[in-house]
Order: C-alpha cells, then sequence, then structure tokens
C-alpha cells in the first residue's frame, strides 16, 4: 500500500487510477472522500482505520471489486450495514470501534474473516451461521455471553472468544469438525481458574535481581529485552530475556492471561514458558524470566496472509528431512501433552509459533491464545481435541514439505495426521496418545 500521508493528496488528484489497495489510516476522515468510487473498477482493499467515521456511504457497493475492508479505531457504534451489500467483500476488520450493533444486514455474503476485537458487542445475529465461507472470527474483549450456533460453518476454524462474558461454552463448540484455533480465557467460567498458583517450581525474584540491557523486540502483548540475572551473590549473573508485559487487548485475549498461562506452562525442555516472575513489593508479576533464545531460532513458517486466511504461510520450495520434521512433530506434541496435563490449551498450535534451530530442536512459544481447561472431564475433552485438529492441520503441512515422501516414517505420519483430523472431535486421539506414537524427540 502507499503511505497514507500523501495518498489521500493523490487520491484528490485523480493520481491513484488503476490502484488495488489504498490505505487512507490517521487521515482524519470524517466520511469517505468520494474520490475513491474513482477506483471503484480495480480497488480490492480498503484501510480506513484510525479516523474519526462513524458511518460509510450507501454508495459503498459501487466498488464492486471490494475484498477486504479495515475500519478499525473509528467511532462507529454499529457494523455499517451497507458492507452487507458488497457481494465481494470477505475480510472485514473493525477492532477498537464502539460497536455496540450488529445486523445481519451487516454481514457481507462472501464473508471469510471478521475482526470484532475489542467492541461492546453483546450479541451477534443468527445470520452469521449463514455465511458459508466464514473461516475466522476474532471476537476478543466484547460483552458476548452466548454465541449464533455455528456447528453447520463448514470452514470455521479460527475463534476467539477470550475477554467476554461466558459463563459457559457454546456446547456446539467441542463438536464442530473444522474447529482448530481456540481462545477462551478471561471469561467468567474460566476467569477462578486464571488465578490458580503457578508451578510451585517458578521462583520470584525481586527487580534488584534483575539488570536490563537492550530491547530485543516487541510482541502485541509486551516488550521483551536482555536481561542479566543475579540469581546468588556466589554465581556470576547469566543471561536470559525478560517480559514486560502490556496492558491493553490483543486480537488474541487479555496480556495478563497471557501472563499467567506462562507461568503454567513452565516445566517442559520444548516450551518458551516463564523460569521465574520478578514480584514487585507486594507480590505482584511486573515482569516474566524466559529462556533467552539465540539467533538459530526461528519460525518455522510465517502467520496467516489475507489470502491464507487461517493458513500458516511457508516459505516457497521449502523442503525437509524426514528426520528433521519427526523431531520436529514429536517435540511440539510432547509439549502440548505437557500443557494439557497441566490444564491449559495453547490456542494457537501453528507452525508460525514454532521456533526451529534447524538441527535437533523444536520449541513451542507465544501463550496469547492460551487458556486454562475447565475442570468438568467431558468439556475438557472436547476442548483439547480441538487442538488435535490443529497438530493434525501441522502434520499435513510438514508431510507436504517431506523431502522425501516414500520414507515409510511418511506413511505413518499420514496415518497420525488422518486420525488428528476426524470429523468426530471426540474420536481424536489426545495428546498424551500422540506424543506416545512419536516417541521422544531423539527416536527417529
Ligand atoms: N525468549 C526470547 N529470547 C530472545 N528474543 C526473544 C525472546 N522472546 C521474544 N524475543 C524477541 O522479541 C520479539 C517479540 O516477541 P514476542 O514473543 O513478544 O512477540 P511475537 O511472537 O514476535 O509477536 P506477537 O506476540 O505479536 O505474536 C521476537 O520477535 C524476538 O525477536
Amino acid at each position: 500500500m502507499i503511505k497514507p500521508e500523501s495518498t489521500l493528496a493523490a487520491l484528490r488528484r485523480g493520481d491513484l487510477a488503476g490502484a488495488r489497495r489504498l490505505d487512507l489510516r490517521g487521515c482524519g476522515l470524517e466520511q469517505l472522500p468520494e474520490e475513491v468510487f474513482a477506483l471503484a473498477d480495480t480497488l480490492e482493499e480498503l484501510d480506513l482505520g484510525d479516523n474519526r467515521l462513524s458511518a460509510l456511504p450507501a454508495e459503498l457497493p459501487r466498488l464492486h471489486r471490494l475484498r477486504v475492508i479495515f475500519g478499525s479505531g473509528n467511532p462507529f457504534t454499529a457494523l455499517p450495514e451497507v458492507l452487507g451489500a458488497c457481494g465481494q467483500l470477505s475480510m472485514v476488520g473493525f477492532r477498537g470501534c464502539r460497536i455496540d450493533t450488529v445486523s445481519g444486514a451487516a454481514l457481507p455474503p462472501a464473508l471469510r474473516w471478521l475482526i470484532l476485537t475489542d467492541n461492546r458487542i453483546a450479541q451477534l445475529p443468527d445470520t452469521l451461521a449463514e455465511r458459508p465461507y466464514l473461516e475466522k472470527l476474532m471476537l476478543a474483549g466484547n460483552r458476548l455471553a452466548a454465541l449464533p450456533d455455528l456447528s453447520a460453518s463448514p470452514h470455521l476454524a479460527l475463534l476467539r472468544l477470550a475477554a467476554n462474558r461466558f459463563s459457559t461454552v457454546p456446547d456446539w463448540l467441542v463438536r464442530h469438525p473444522g474447529l482448530a484455533w481456540l481462545a477462551l480465557s478471561g471469561n467468567p467460567f474460566i476467569h477462578r481458574l486464571v488465578h490458580r498458583p503457578s508451578s510451585p517450581d517458578i521462583a520470584t525474584l525481586s527487580p534488584c535481581q534483575i539488570e536490563e540491557d537492550q530491547l530485543l523486540g516487541e510482541g502485541a502483548s509486551g516488550l521483551i529485552h536482555r536481561a542479566w540475572l543475579h540469581e546468588h551473590a556466589t554465581i556470576p549473573a547469566r543471561p536470559v530475556a525478560l517480559k514486560r508485559f502490556k496492558a491493553a487487548m490483543t486480537s488474541d485475549g487479555l496480556p495478563d492471561c497471557e501472563q499467567a498461562a506462562c507461568l503454567a506452562a513452565a516445566g517442559h525442555a520444548s516450551i518458551v514458558a516463564a523460569e521465574a516472575r520478578v514480584a514487585d513489593a507486594q507480590g505482584r508479576t511486573e515482569a516474566l524470566v524466559l529462556p533467552l533464545l539465540g539467533p538459530e531460532f526461528r519460525p518455522l513458517a510465517g502467520p496467516p496472509s489475507l489470502a491464507s486466511c487461517s493458513r500458516d504461510v511457508y516459505v516457497d520450495g521449502l523442503a525437509m528431512p524426514v528426520d528433521k520434521l519427526w523431531i520436529i512433530l514429536s517435540s511440539i506434541a510432547s509439549a502440548v501433552a505437557h500443557l494439557h496435563r497441566v490444564g491449559l490449551m495453547h490456542g494457537d498450535l501453528y507452525a508460525h509459533n514454532i521456533l526451529w534451530n534447524g538441527e535437533d530442536r523444536a520449541l513451542l512459544s507465544d501463550f496469547g491464545a492460551a487458556s486454562f481447561l475447565p475442570e468438568e472431564a467431558g468439556l475438557r475433552a472436547g476442548l483439547e481435541r480441538l487442538e488435535v485438529r490443529a497438530f493434525g492441520l501441522l502434520v499435513e503441512e510438514l508431510l507436504q514439505r517431506a523431502d522425501d515422501p516414500t520414507d515409510a516414517r511418511c506413511t505413518r505420519l499420514a496415518a497420525l495426521r488422518e486420525d488428528c483430523l476426524q470429523p468426530e472431535v471426540a474420536r481424536r486421539p489426545a495428546f498424551g496418545e500422540i506424543s506416545a506414537r512419536l516417541g521422544p524427540a531423539s527416536a527417529r
């Protein structure tokens, strides 16, 4: 996309004829500029984020090629109904507005990806179930206590319900054959569990034991610094990573829920979780100490694109030796089995959250979408088996990239993939069984 500040002037001069994408973020707009309609025969992606819009014009469907629209950070109080009249529109992102009203008329027929994170929505229309392409539904940070029954939405794969008002899990969820990525933290039924004490093995440090060094990176949920940890006066300080969580809502949920999950997940060699917590004088967690990872650890894939929607994007032409992909899958299966044992689901089990050193270690990271599992055994087993589908898709993706598909181990992995992707959720194997079938990471 061309940068917004100059884009608006160029649009007004008529210089953007033929544009397929238009980025008008942060231009102070109170209404859609009329000149946008001059691009009607080409425009496919329109970003109107961070303006002062509270409505969209009735002529919007004149943009007959429009596939993607972002209206995030504008003072809309209703999802504009005119969106529903845009025949090609498949991706709608209105995050952080003040939306409390979503009518059935506002949902375009080709809707595939709907982002309504961080609004004030208490109810969604039942017609959401009549959007057959719906694949990704991001609703964290709203006021929802119920959802329309989406059990017959055949493509629904990713659902974010964190930080809402659910007092129970919608019962169709654990029967949905295609759902693989689910975030539930920060809801009343799960809230009490979020505050369960962290693993007793987690040390609590005082701020004076940590010496913060350079910034390593920033994610949606926090800032990561390199730091020196002074454990004992007699032992030299050692380098670690220090994560300070932000307060703001992410698309997956609340950072303090991520922090709680990061503490509870500790204790497995293939998981990037807290080694210790840094607490203030009142005992409140200020930051988490994580293992410091070297630059050799790279994500196994890139996150989904606008086109791939719920599926990761791999480097073109990637071909992996079967013994290496076996190491990755056995490490990750063992890591998720550990999470489920301690009462957590990851919720975002994707190749882009697996850090791989290219040799012998694969690490599961990012607890932003993690949820504590409810105690009720049937529900818990159902939720665990939704995550099994995510693993089945990972097996499928890696099998497609095996450098020798005739290797006998690929046949075993294909059988595992089929078991994990069974449409009947209850018949899928649990992660304990999957991990046993793959064996320890070192066994090839
Ligand atoms: N344990 C670590 N050791 C070394 N560097 C790290 C570590 N954790 C994170 N980083 C660096 O900080 C960056 C941000 O990490 P973080 O896990 O917060 O976010 P992310 O996964 O990149 O994005 P998001 O949370 O938005 O999905 C990473 O891209 C990486 O460069």
